[in-house]
């Protein structure tokens, strides 16, 4: 079924090679024709969740790219009273704040959340970074009597290779792998590069606990450095390529210019 989804545009596959293997990204004409195939791929898991355990939990990126993912969601024929999604990462910014992700993705998404999507805001308290990540961590256990599993996670890459807010050379990576967290604070730099604001990340144990990866990138800066990470893994220069030599489940790359 994902094959045909990932067929049902013109594509061709571009191998990335790298030492824990070959990552192939799908190459598609244009950002329409990318963000048709990733709804189509949430369509699924989300369908399939929802069929197989009565409820769908994604979890999805900030940033641009994926603001038209978000606006087209009402195309999709789903039960979005049985879906809830919350967030990769987040600034830890008042809701209402213009470079707020949760303002993107609440606005973007408004008329599945109209339908009865809930969307859950990892923004849990705006006075103290600290507790905001608890806060965050607490209402993301509250969703599963065990250890919460996303059936989707929509990742997001910035051209500095970083993913959900895990950025070279931030201190994050010396705890993000190998953490008890669900979430985690994340300071802001203190040498001006990024982030520049403080963050709220998913850890790389609760982003493991994906069902299913959509990694969902444009321009060709990006593939470039997409290519670079997967081929060099280190997880303080190329954030992202360490996270898929370790990630054991199935990622789709899809990429546009
Ligand atoms: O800061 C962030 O950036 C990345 C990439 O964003 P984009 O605007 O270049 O698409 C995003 O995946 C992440 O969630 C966000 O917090």
């Amino acid at each position: 079924m994902t094959e045909e989804i990932l067929q049902s545009r013109w594509n061709r596959v571009y191998p990335l090679e790298g030492p824990a293997g070959t990552v192939n990204v799908r190459v598609y004409d244009d950002p329409d024709g990318a963000v048709f195939v990733v709804l189509r791929l949430i369509e699924n898991a989300l369908s399939t969740a929802i069929t197989e355990r009565g409820k769908a939990l994604w979890i999805g990126a900030g940033g641009g790219t994926p603001k038209p993912v978000y606006e087209q969601l009402s195309t999709l024929d789903l039960a979005w009273d049985k879906v809830t999604l919350s967030q990769v990462d987040e600034r830890f910014v008042p809701l209402d704040d213009a470079s707020s992700n949760s303002k993107m993705m609440a606005e973007a998404a408004a008329t599945v959340i109209e339908k009865g999507m809930t969307f859950l805001s990892l923004i849990q308290d705006i006075s103290n970074l600290a507790i905001c990540s608890e806060k965050a961590e607490t209402m993301l256990r509250n969703l599963s009597e065990d250890v919460p599993s996303f059936d989707l996670t929509l990742l997001g890459m910035g051209g500095d290779k970083h993913y959900a807010s895990i950025f070279p050379g931030h201190p994050i990576n010396d705890e993000v792998y190998d953490s008890d967290m669900l979430v985690l604070p994340v300071a802001a730099s203190e040498t001006g590069a990024e982030p520049k604001l403080p963050r709220i990340t998913l850890t790389v144990p609760a982003l493991n606990r994906s069902r299913r990866i959509v990694l969902y990138i444009t321009g060709q800066a990006k593939l470039s450095a997409l290519a670079a990470a997967i081929a060099n893994p280190d997880p303080q220069w190329a954030p992202i390529g360490a996270f898929f030599s370790q990630y054991p489940g199935p990622v789709d790359i899809i990429w546009a210019p």
